[in-house]
């Protein structure tokens, strides 16, 4: 039943090794007078400190593009390499950050003279597609290619290609894919039809001008490429890929842009989930058990592009000018935080239903419900190479919890007559019933195997006892399965039990009794008792700790215990200057503090 299971799943899902978010920093031609940033060489740059201006504070990145590069570098040095992976079934994210004004939508779009990441990374997408379709290699693909376009606008998601004021709704399936249901999707079979979709579209984005940037955009713009393929020859595997072009709002400080009533609202929503997505990366970068990825609409959608599945580059976009200085220095420290990601990309192969052998482009179920952008992608517990089959212990060494568990099972099946009826699982939602039945599959073939085990024991047992001269008191215990014995130094086992005890507990401190201090045991001892934190806690605590120290505004800091205005302020300075904590004993590092 199980490789039935499997079978109609016909998903594989192949890992590839981890992939950092790569960064790279552009950094924009001056507009006026001496800059306050420069580069050192290809990869590291430096800018001057604001507490000290003799001095100059330095950093390393993927690529640093100085003012002088082009479009074609950047897109030679930094995104064409990652659009090879898209023919491999795998993800693609490309991302332009910065501050109003610093030159994203110069480098995203560009202009006909000059064209950007877009119109670049299309045109070898379509056209590699073409030369992939066409090479005489021993498996065969055809392609497909198609695009949506949307933007977040004041945290509603808008369809770019057929405009209308309805928020889309981003839904996750049961895989975990993020999904738009009823965003527009168009198919793309050249160069040519990309423009006709993509030109009059990008006019329906949201810009309007503010002190900073005549035409700034007031929205994040996400153009969203599916490129899916279908395997010509048996056994017709399909991959879809998904590439994802970003180009972010900037982040705005309203003293200077001078922004009033729609403007401020607009660029509220702006920094407020700029605000989200740094502080995604951060609880990646940290390892924290919640990632905020629902706080807001744009980090949704970049969950795959960030600790996700795809293969990322950020283009961190700087402005030279003085005014610009703070700007900068958060949007350097952003990107030098970023590069600590690391995604886990993979190959997605599925096997059509049988009977829908079409190419991708005629087949409905490849374009994932006519509208949605995003490729089906099975669940980690679904994919045979997630976690193969259990296969059977040698009978002395199996588990006591697993035999206790197949004994219950038993009891169960007898129970319901023993006919191999189904477990009433119908309520249950999908995900946990396949794991369910899995689970039951495996412990039904176990339990089988053991019993043969068993048996042949036994009679193994019975022939050897008859061939051996009798023992002089003869045993009338049946045979027992051996049992394996682990010995853990005394300590050991009653930390342990205090773990487990907590585990089971769900309490956050427990009251234990203190080992007896004399030894002796006697009746009369007092004993002595000690608390003890659950240690998960300890652990989330110091790394909500940290998140506040790097995120908190001042009036967050002054509510953590001992910290009042002054040091709220050199914690702000500190993390402004030497970028985010990264544990609570850097604080002794903050002039005047103590880790206390
Ligand atoms: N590398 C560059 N070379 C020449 N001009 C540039 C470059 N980068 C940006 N510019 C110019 O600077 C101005 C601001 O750039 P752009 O609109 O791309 O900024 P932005 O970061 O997208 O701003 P916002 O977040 O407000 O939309 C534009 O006039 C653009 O043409």
């Amino acid at each position: 039943m199980l490789s039935q299971q499997r079978a109609s799943l016909a998903e594989t899902r192949r890992a590839c090794p981890p992939a950092r978010v790569r960064v790279c920093v552009r950094l924009r031609p001056s507009s006026q007078g001496d800059p306050c940033i420069r580069g050192l060489n290809s990869r590291s740059l430096e800018i001057i400190n604001w507490r000290n201006k003799n001095e100059t504070m330095q950093y390393q990145f993927d690529t640093f593009y100085g003012d002088e590069a082009t479009q074609h570098d950047i897109y030679t040095g930094s995104v064409q390499p990652v659009l090879c992976h898209l023919l491999e079934g795998q993800n693609a994210s490309v991302l332009a950050y910065g501050p109003t004004g610093a030159g994203k939508t110069h480098t995203m779009l560009g202009s006909p003279q000059q064209p950007g990441m877009i119109p670049r990374a299309l045109r070898d997408v379509l056209q590699m597609t073409r030369e992939a379709s066409c090479s005489p290699g021993s498996e065969q693909w055809d392609y497909s290619v198609s695009m949506s376009y949307l933007e977040i606008y004041q945290e509603k998601v808008l369809d770019l290609l057929e405009p209308s004021q309805q928020d889309l709704l981003i839904r996750e399936d049961q895989d975990r894919n993020i999904l738009i249901p009823g965003l527009t999707e168009r198919e793309l079979g050249s160069f040519g039809d990309f423009e006709r979709h993509f030109l009059p579209a990008s006019c329906n984005r949201t810009v309007a001008s503010t002190r900073l940037n005549d035409r700034s955009s007031r929205s994040h713009t996400v153009l969203l490429v599916r490129v899916a393929q279908a395997q010509r020859a048996p056994p017709h595997h399909r991959r879809v890929a998904k590439l994802c072009l970003i180009d972010l709002a900037g982040s705005e400080d309203n003293r200077r842009t001078g922004n009033r009533g729609l403007r401020l609202k607009e660029s509220g929503a702006i920094n407020a989930s700029l605000h989200v997505l740094s502080k995604v990366v951060d609880a990646l970068n940290q390892g924290l058990p919640r990632v905020p990825y629902r706080d807001s609409k744009l980090t949704r959608l970049l969950q795959d592009s960030l600790g996700g599945s795809a293969h990322s580059v950020i283009i961190a976009n700087v402005a030279p000018e003085q005014r610009f200085y703070f700007d900068t220095l958060r949007t350097l420290n952003f990107a030098a935080k970023s590069k600590q990601v690391v995604n886990r990309p993979f190959t997605q192969e599925m096997l059509p239903p049988p009977g829908a052998r079409k190419r991708p482009a005629e087949d409905p179920v490849a374009s994932s419900e006519g509208t949605s952008p995003e490729a089906k992608r099975p669940h980690e517990e679904e994919s045979p190479e997630a976690e193969p089959l259990s296969s059977l212990l040698p009978l002395g060494q199996m588990d006591p919890g697993l035999v206790h568990r197949l004994l219950a099972l038993e009891q169960l099946e007898k129970q319901q007559g023993g006919t191999g009826r189904r477990l009433p699982l119908l309520n249950t939602p999908r995900r946990e019933r396949v794991a369910l039945l899995r689970q039951l599959e495996e412990t039904r073939s176990e339990l089988q195997k053991l019993k043969e085990k068993q048996k042949e024991l036994e009679a193994t047992s019975l022939l050897e006892k008859a061939c051996q001269p009798k023992p002089l008191q003869h045993s009338k215990a049946p045979i027992r399965p051996w049992k394996q014995a682990v010995v853990l130094p005394l300590q050991q086992v009653q930390t342990l039990q205090r773990e487990k005890a907590m585990a089971k507990s769900n309490k956050s401190v427990l009251v234990v009794q203190k080992q007896s201090q004399s030894g002796s045991g006697a009746e009369n001892e007092v004993p002595a008792w000690e608390l003890m934190l659950r240690p998960d806690l300890v652990a989330q605590s110091r790394a909500n700790l940290v998140a506040v120290l790097n995120e908190g505004s001042a009036k967050e800091l002054r509510a953590l215990h001992r910290i009042g205005d002054k040091k709220a302020r050199l914690i702000m300075a500190w993390r402004q200057i030497h970028g985010p904590f990264t544990q609570v004993e850097d604080l002794k590092q903050v002039e005047g503090m103590t880790a206390k």
